[in-house]
């Protein structure tokens, strides 16, 4: 006896780029948008009976469609309003999860002059959110960054760890750390001002893990969701994911030179993988 059990289909990496032209200084806006269905398929996987089926195809056109007469400003905002469209318009939905990641695209800015038509990236951050909207059940909302590359050097050591018989590394009171910050916060609602909320929650994680006195990534890492719990009373709770980009000390003493913390190599692999997830309460 064969049931199928949990099941899903939607669209992946529809890409939409929004441009506004509304007054001279021009908006560019990159997104990538993932749909996923859950609802009365089965019949689907099982007899191949496809009149339930809202083609994935049919919901790239959605994503287009909508992009073009939305109001919405945040990513956040259009995954609700994209979720909320295919709910009301299919009632074999029961659940519309929208993922969008944004790409960052600013303005050319050269010499103090900034050019109104012609952007450039100037990182490889995403921005993220995910909405999930089942039928007749709260929406819920969560937002985050990836691959926020950053880096200390200075106020980072790592010390008092296990000294076993396979420890070679040194206790070191003074390192680099750096990092590529992976980070979803999860919201208590969903009609907030998000963007305001997005460039708060960066500028936390940013500011704390500059600010911080670090004994470890761990340590760093609960700093910086700690820090966004406490600022922001609309976060439930936040996930972060911080692998140790090492860089290692290169020894100069087989050129007969010194190396007071200024050369260094950076390694790819193996990497050092810290991720935790803070919530409120006990
Ligand atoms: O911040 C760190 N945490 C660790 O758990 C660890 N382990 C390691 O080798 N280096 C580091 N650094």
């Amino acid at each position: 006896m064969v049931r199928l059990a949990e099941n899903t289909y939607g669209k992946c990496q529809v890409r939409v780029v929004r441009v506004k032209r509304d007054n001279p200084m021009h908006s560019f806006q990159e997104w990538s948008v993932e749909i996923l269905l859950t609802g009365e398929f089965g019949e689907c996987f099982t007899t191949g009976d496809n009149s339930r089926i809202l083609a994935t195809d049919t919901m790239k056109n959605t994503v287009y469609s909508l992009a073009r007469d939305t109001k919405a400003e945040s990513i956040e905002d259009f995954a609700f309003e994209l979720s909320d469209y295919l709910i009301r318009n299919n009632p074999q939905v029961r659940e519309a999860t929208i993922s969008i990641v944004s790409v960052p695209w600013t303005h050319i800015h050269v010499d103090g002059t900034t050019f109104p038509s012609a952007f450039q990236q100037t990182s490889g951050e995403l921005q993220t959110t995910t909405v999930s909207y089942a039928r007749g059940e709260e929406v819920a909302v969560t937002s985050g960054l990836k691959n926020l590359v950053v880096m200390k050097t200075a106020n980072s050591g790592f010390e008092g760890f296990i000294r076993d018989s396979h420890t070679t590394l040194p206790e070191t009171a003074d390192r680099l750390l750096g990092t590529a910050v992976r980070a979803q916060w999860k919201y208590s609602s969903s009609s907030l001002d998000f963007d305001r909320l997005r460039g708060f929650a960066r500028n936390t994680l940013l500011k704390t893990f500059a600010e911080h006195e670090s004994r470890s990534v761990q340590h760093t890492l609960y700093a910086m969701g700690n820090a966004l719990l406490e600022g922001a009373p609309e976060v439930e709770d936040i996930e972060i994911t911080m692998p140790n980009k090492h860089c290692l000390l290169v020894d100069l003493s087989r050129f007969g030179k010194t190396n007071p913390n200024e050369i260094f190599v950076p390694t790819d692999e193996p990497y050092g993988y810290i991720e935790a997830r803070l919530c409120r309460g006990n």
